[in-house]
């Protein structure tokens, strides 16, 4: 199996998907076929669909918490605490996943581009109230109310739909100028990942763009694969923890 060197001179920027997750018991969106209850997950995960069935929402975020919460991080998790000790500020983590397990892992330097389950926060935009903790599993045909303007309480998550936080696509883009300016090596590393997603899975053409090394790691070959140099088909948690070097 090659190798990914990570020496000195190496700025190392990796890119999580649910596949990350799936060795410890998190469903991915493709597992799922893309569905829940039958529904396209984009239809629930949109603020259409909380805009029409808030409970329903509720009661997908309220069972996706309860099986995060279940759950443990895996070697795969545990390989990229490992880069990241070895090379400080040369590294940086952006993740799909909200299911919280890379922090849990240990990672530090780490962007949740879409939100994390276990925080909530209040749908009217012009409440003052921010996006607290809350690990609250709401009972079914429950939807919990802001106690600061009375609004629904919806998941501190990205929907389809929305945009990003731009603070954290910036941090993002800093990281890899930061690299090619300071002469280094820009390495960019998926794994776990269907690459379906934007803007997510924009960042494999933007690294090469720069010059970037691009290395992806997937359980299944998909589509988005040819646009990396190179690929390794297995599972994260068998691969990572023997990638680097
Ligand atoms: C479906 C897709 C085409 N749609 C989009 O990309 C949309 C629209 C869009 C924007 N730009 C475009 C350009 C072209 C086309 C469409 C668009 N993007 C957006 O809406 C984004 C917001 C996107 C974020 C949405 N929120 C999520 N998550 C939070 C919710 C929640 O989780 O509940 S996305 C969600 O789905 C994605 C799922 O993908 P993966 O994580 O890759 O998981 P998947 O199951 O698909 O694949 C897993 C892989 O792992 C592999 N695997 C399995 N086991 C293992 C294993 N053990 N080891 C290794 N690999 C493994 C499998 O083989 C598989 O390949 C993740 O990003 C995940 O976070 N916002 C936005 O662009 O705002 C501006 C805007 C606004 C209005 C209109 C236009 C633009």
């Amino acid at each position: 199996m090659e190798t990914l060197l990570l020496d000195s001179k190496t700025w190392l920027l990796v890119l999580t998907g649910a596949g990350v997750s799936a060795e410890s018991g998190v469903p991915t969106f493709r597992g799922l076929n893309g569905l829940w209850e039958g529904q396209p997950v984009e239809s629930v995960a949109s603020p259409e669909g909380f805009a029409k069935d808030p409970l329903r929402v509720w009661r997908f975020y309220s069972q996706r918490r309860a099986g995060a919460a279940e759950v443990s991080p895996n070697p795969g998790h545990t390989a990229l605490v490992e880069w990241e000790r070895h090379l400080g500020d040369r590294f940086l983590l952006a993740t799909q996943n909200v299911d919280g397990l890379h922090r849990r892992a240990g990672s530090q330097r780490v962007v949740e581009m879409h939100g994390n389950l276990f925080t909530t926060r209040c749908s009217n935009v012009d409440c003052k109230r921010a996006p607290f903790p809350d690990t609250t599993v709401y009972p079914d045909g429950t939807v919990p109310g802001c106690k600061d303007c009375g609004s629904l309480l919806r998941p501190h998550i990205v929907w389809f739909g929305e945009y990003l936080d731009p603070a954290d696509l910036e941090r993002i883009q800093g990281f890899a100028q930061r690299a090619v300016s300071s002469g280094g090596r820009l390495v960019f590393l998926a794994a776990g990942t269907s690459g379906v997603v934007y803007p997510a899975s924009g960042m494999v053409d933007q690294v090469r763009a720069m010059g970037g090394e691009t290395w992806l790691v997937n359980l299944e070959t998909t589509e988005s694969a040819l646009r990396f140099k190179h690929f390794i088909q297995g599972k994260s948690g068998e691969v990572l923890p023997k990638l680097g070097r």
